[in-house]
């Protein structure tokens, strides 16, 4: 059973304000491209991944993601990445959509959403506790509720699809200009989502913030992963 990994990594970092798009800024020296290709490879659980670059970046991508690896060109949107991934997927039963942003993740997780695909769910994805309380507010900025934190889960990559599961989520989600990950289509389009552990190192380097936590982790050990 053949099982992809899918990377989005033709985003434009904009909130971490770098020179460069995101994946292709320095953790540790190297690209965070590089670090979740590695993480990836490191699984054991991955027979192909593929990489989705900004357009005029691709050569770049195929050189840090390697040989065993292909590169196709994002879109303007996350989904419209996914998509483009998606349509140059063959053979495979599995896919594991994994942000570049995810560069210190755990292969320990990346092998809990493969484990759990493998023993028959549609769509798997890696969730967390969440530590703050969170509220819903309305348009004039007052709070409109509180929902229950033991019901809520701050949720990370890789997300694990059944490969026809989520080309079908995608498809019936074309419209859509609010899907904030993979598995919100699948929700949408009637399909159970499957929750496994987590880790915190696979907190997403959004902000400059976090881009300083990634440095003293990697600073203080060589691979925070290991
Ligand atoms: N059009 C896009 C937008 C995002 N991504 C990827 O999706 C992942 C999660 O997105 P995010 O962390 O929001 O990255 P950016 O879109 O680059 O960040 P920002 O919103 O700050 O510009 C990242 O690996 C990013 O490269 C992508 O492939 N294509
Ligand atoms: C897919 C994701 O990483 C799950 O938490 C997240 O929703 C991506 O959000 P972003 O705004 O595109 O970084």
């Amino acid at each position: 059973m053949r099982t992809v990994a899918l990377v989005p990594a033709a985003g434009k970092g904009t909130r971490l304000g770098g020179a460069l798009p995101k994946a292709f800024m320095a953790l540790g020296g190297r690209p965070l491209l590089s670090w979740a290709v590695a993480g990836l490879r490191d699984s054991g659980v991955i027979d192909h991944i593929i990489v989705v670059a900004p357009a005029d970046r691709l050569a770049e991508a195929q050189e840090i993601a390697g040989p065993r690896a292909s590169v196709v060109a994002g879109g303007a949107e996350r989904a419209d990445s996914v998509r483009a991934g998606l349509a140059a997927l063959e053979g495979a039963h599995h896919v594991l959509v994994h942000d570049a942003a995810r560069a210190l993740t755990p292969p320990s997780v990346i092998v809990r959403v493969a484990e759990a695909l493998w023993s028959g769910e549609d769509a798997v994805i890696p969730v967390l506790p969440v530590t703050d309380t969170v509220k819903t507010i309305d348009e004039h900025g007052y709070v409109a509720g509180t929902p229950a934190r033991a019901t809520l889960r701050a949720v990370q990559t890789p997300q694990g699809f059944r490969v026809p599961v989520l080309r079908a989520a995608h498809a019936a989600a074309l419209a859509a200009d609010d899907l904030t990950d993979d598995a919100m289509a699948c929700e949408r389009h009637g399909v159970p989502v499957r929750t496994v552990p987590g880790d915190p190192l696979a907190f997403k380097i959004t902000t400059p913030l976090d881009l300083r936590l990634a440095e003293s982790l990697v600073a203080a050990r060589a691979d925070p992963r290991a």
